[in-house]
């Protein structure tokens, strides 16, 4: 969990229960959009995980109390509140289950409080050594208020977080707001990686929104090809400058690279472990698939927030439609512009002029203790 990269190029198929995470700032609309969803067939296998019962409002689907604090709602669903650390809640989750003491179930969704950095609760799923064998990160869905959004962009930087880390944007009031157009540029120059949803949209299912398929792109149809493609294409021939519109989001960045030819596994190790020791409390997100050279036809998929990496997926094949070459998304805080072309480039090409050297970067007597350099 920790971000080896597997030895055997084998078909890895994802492992853990997902667990999918909402959020969005005060009054942004994350109750209003649960009790709309919770009714979905995709919620009588989920348990979901909020803060208050008061605050979702689904009394009237209460059914029992199967004791200390979880309760089945009537589609089936378990529900229960944080109590103490959200750590400590999954694992009690498990362990009920795993003693029969509560019914099975098969997802997990997280509603976090508005002002909640959403970024140490997904840690505390990745990161986590233990829970990390039982539970998977599927993905982060934010909500944007398209009435205030703006004005808590500006505001707030726990918002601006929320949006930068997000596998889907949910704009919620837009039928209030008028042409919300401005709201969506900002939001696709804050994250280029996720996907813009109306939360009005009939089309916006709970499977829809928190199924990501980001670790199984070939199943689900293709989140991959998505955030490989289209925006962060966009990215690379209109250079950065939409990073600059709002001074406000000067400092979160995106960069994106693609590379054609197959990369040795061991400079792919050596790359990320760099990346994450010099970069690790900045990268704020960071998606790839990576066309490997010992088996240039299965892809490694990669996924990562701050400097925790989820487990790397190795697909069967390459997605469909997608182009068969290396794509690494990263948004970073402070990042320099062009770095991780940089120190991509480093472990993957010729040093050039102006590029760091691969083994100068190996050298660096900064690079954290104990994160292996594997020279
Ligand atoms: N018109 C309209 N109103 C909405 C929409 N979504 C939410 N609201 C309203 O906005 C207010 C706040 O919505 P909530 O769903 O409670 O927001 P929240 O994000 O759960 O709020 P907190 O729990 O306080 O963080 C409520 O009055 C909702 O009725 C929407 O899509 N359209």
């Amino acid at each position: 969990m920790t971000g080896e990269l597997p030895d055997e190029p084998a078909w890895k198929a994802p492992h853990g229960i997902p667990v999918s995470i909402l959020t969005g700032f005060l009054g942004a609309g994350k109750t209003t959009l649960l009790n709309r969803l919770i009714g979905d067939p995709w919620f009588s296998d989920a348990a979901l995980i909020i803060n208050e019962f008061g605050d979702v409002g689904i009394d009237h689907l209460l059914v029992e109390s199967s004791g200390d604090g979880v309760i089945e709602l009537s589609d089936g669903c378990l529900c229960c509140t944080v109590r103490g650390e959200l750590v400590d809640t999954l694992a009690d989750l498990m362990d009920r289950m795993q003693t029969g003491r509560i019914r099975p179930f098969s997802r997990v969704v997280i509603e976090t409080t508005g002002l909640a950095d959403p970024v140490p609760v997904m840690q505390s799923v990745i990161g986590h050594p233990a829970l990390g064998q039982s539970y998977r990160l599927e993905g982060l869905v934010t909500v944007v208020d398209a009435v205030n959004g703006l004005a808590t962009l500006d505001a707030h930087a726990e918002a601006r977080r929320q949006v930068a880390v997000a596998d889907t944007l949910v704009v919620s009031k837009a039928e209030l707001a008028g042409s919300g157009d401005a709201l969506v540029e900002r939001l696709e120059a804050l994250n280029p990686l996720a996907r813009i949803v109306y939360a009005a949209d009939a089309g916006v299912t709970a499977e829809k929104l928190f199924d990501t398929g980001a670790y199984d792109p070939v199943a689900h149809s293709l989140d991959v090809a998505r955030w490989m493609s289209s925006r962060s294409d966009h990215d690379h021939h209109h250079g950065h400058h939409h990073h600059d519109v709002n001074r406000h989001d000067a400092h979160i960045r995106s960069d994106s690279l693609v590379f054609e030819k197959p990369i040795a596994p061991k400079a792919l190790a050596m790359f990320l472990d760099l990346l994450r020791s010099a970069h690790g409390p900045n990268l704020l997100r960071m998606k790839g698939i990576v066309k490997l050279s010992d088996d240039p036809s299965r892809p490694l998929v990669l996924h990562a927030v701050q400097s925790l990496m989820s487990e790397p997926v190795r697909l069967p094949a390459w997605p469909e439609g997608a182009a068969q070459e290396t794509r690494l998304v990263i948004i970073a805080r402070d990042m320099p512009k062009g770095f991780i072309a940089e120190l991509f480039g480093a472990f993957v090409d010729e040093p050039g002029i102006g590029r760091p050297d691969r083994d100068a970067l190996t050298d660096n007597p900064l690079v954290i203790p104990g994160m292996p350099s594997r020279r």
